[in-house]
């Protein structure tokens, strides 16, 4: 579709209709309504008035009906779905309105003086004047009107040319101006339909364009959203739901530069559950991974303020990442979150000392205007980590300047 660029023929015929219809509606019954009105003034005093009346309606009620179909036509849009016939009932119209025009020509032609004749024949003509200006967006609509209305007229003053002294010259006349009308009548119809075309193709490629355009949309929200899962696969650890090792180690990247800038403390949490090798052979590995779940939504209740961050940085380690937060606050926190643990009371009979699941954790906090790099930073809070297991498991450790400077802060209760 995309690379049809012409009009088929059903689709201009229907255009065609369309826009004959349109335009021609209104203009034709008032033409041929001010015809009427003339031949009616110009003929009263010569014809018979009940006739002429008769006659009137009669040319009235047809101009009506054409107007009707014209109407219901374009409603309906049955100009695309049955064109052929609405073509048929409008050229049947043009024929009849035509035929009625030289008639009643050819009839006042007796019963007139000349000179009314010859200015009914000049309203007649200025009424196909007005018509070709409309009508010849469908050529043979034209024609037909023409060959009905004017071309009787012709044949009829050729063939009597002996009755009046101008007969044959106007029956040459209007030979003549029909093959003129016909002439101009095709000339207009052919750029009629031209423009037409164009028309269409100028819809037809912005319609298209439309489409390109959406679908090139669609195309880039699918795009969007696949790198959006694409980064969340990179960065969700699939277990506990929690940020994995690469999400944190940007994370504390992003944070230490924030501290470095804004003079705010910085925290970190190492975590690791205690005695979990030995979970794992008493109770099972999908037992195991429980627990690990367990946890991630311990931690993430313990850390609730904006910007805090857990994430599984590896087996059953974890990092709490607290921006903000001093050696104090944070302390409080790694303390609020090993009781947690130790509140849910996970059973765990391999574990000597407490029964339960446990976690140790090494904290490290970054003072304001110490710089850092997070690898430094990590293994610091790492061997307050380790400290914490060695002083025993279940507890918090703060690390000081040196591994022998670790503060243990929260011995098993
Ligand atoms: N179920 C489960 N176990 C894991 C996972 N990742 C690591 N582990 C287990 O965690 C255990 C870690 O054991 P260790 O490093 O020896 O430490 P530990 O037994 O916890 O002892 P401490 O750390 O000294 O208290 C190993 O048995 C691993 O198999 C996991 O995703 N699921």
């Amino acid at each position: 579709m995309i690379y049809q660029r012409y009009i088929p023929a059903h689709e201009l015929f229907s255009a065609q209709l369309e826009l004959l219809m349109q335009n021609g509606q209104l203009p034709t019954v008032a033409a041929h309504l001010i015809g009427v009105a003339a031949a009616l003034a110009m003929f009263w005093p010569f014809l018979d008035p009940t006739a002429m009346l008769l006659w009137a309606g009669a040319f009235l009620a047809l101009l009506l009906l054409r107007s009707l179909h014209m109407s219901r036509a374009l409603s309906s849009h049955a100009y695309r779905i049955a064109p052929r016939w609405v073509y048929a009932w409008l050229v049947l119209g043009s024929a009849a309105t035509g035929t009625i025009w030289s008639a009643v020509y050819i009839y006042a032609a007796h019963h007139v003086p000349i000179t009314m004749q010859y200015t009914f024949l000049l309203l007649i003509l200025m009424i196909t004047a007005i018509s070709v200006g409309f009508s010849v967006i469908l050529r043979e609509y034209f024609i037909v009107y023409l060959f009905t209305a004017i071309w009787p007229i012709a044949w009829w003053s050729l063939a009597n040319y002996w009755e009046q002294p101008y007969n044959l010259v106007l029956g040459l006349v209007l030979l003549a101006f029909c093959a003129l009308l016909v002439v101009i009548c095709d000339r207009m119809y052919r750029s009629f339909r031209n423009m037409i075309s164009l028309n269409w193709e100028r819809e037809a490629m912005s319609r298209e364009l439309g489409e390109l355009t959406h679908s090139l949309r669609e195309r880039n929200r699918q795009l969007r959203d696949a790198r959006q899962q694409l980064t969340c696969l990179a960065n969700i650890d699939e277990l506990t739901g929690l940020g994995n090792r690469r999400m944190a180690n940007s994370a504390l990247n992003d944070e230490i530069n924030r501290a470095r800038r804004t003079g705010a403390c910085l925290s970190l949490v190492m975590l690791d559950v205690d005695c979990f090798k030995a979970y794992n052979d008493t109770y099972g590995h999908p037992a195991g991974d429980r627990v690990l779940q367990r946890l991630a939504d311990l931690m993430q209740r313990a850390t609730t303020r904006a910007g805090e961050l857990v994430a599984r940085f590896g087996g059953e380690e974890f990092i709490l990442i607290l921006p903000g937060a001093c050696a104090e606050t944070a302390l409080r926190t790694a303390e609020r979150l090993r009781q947690l643990v130790e509140e849910e009371a996970i059973p765990h009979a391999g574990s000597p000392q407490f029964g339960v699941i446990t976690v140790s954790q090494g904290l490290l906090t970054l003072e304001p205007g110490t710089d850092a790099q997070p690898g430094e930073l990590v293994s610091r809070a790492d061997q307050a980590l380790y400290r914490a297991k060695q002083l025993g498991r279940n507890r918090v450790v703060v690390a000081g300047p040196s591994p022998s400077a670790d503060i243990g802060a929260a011995p098993p209760g």
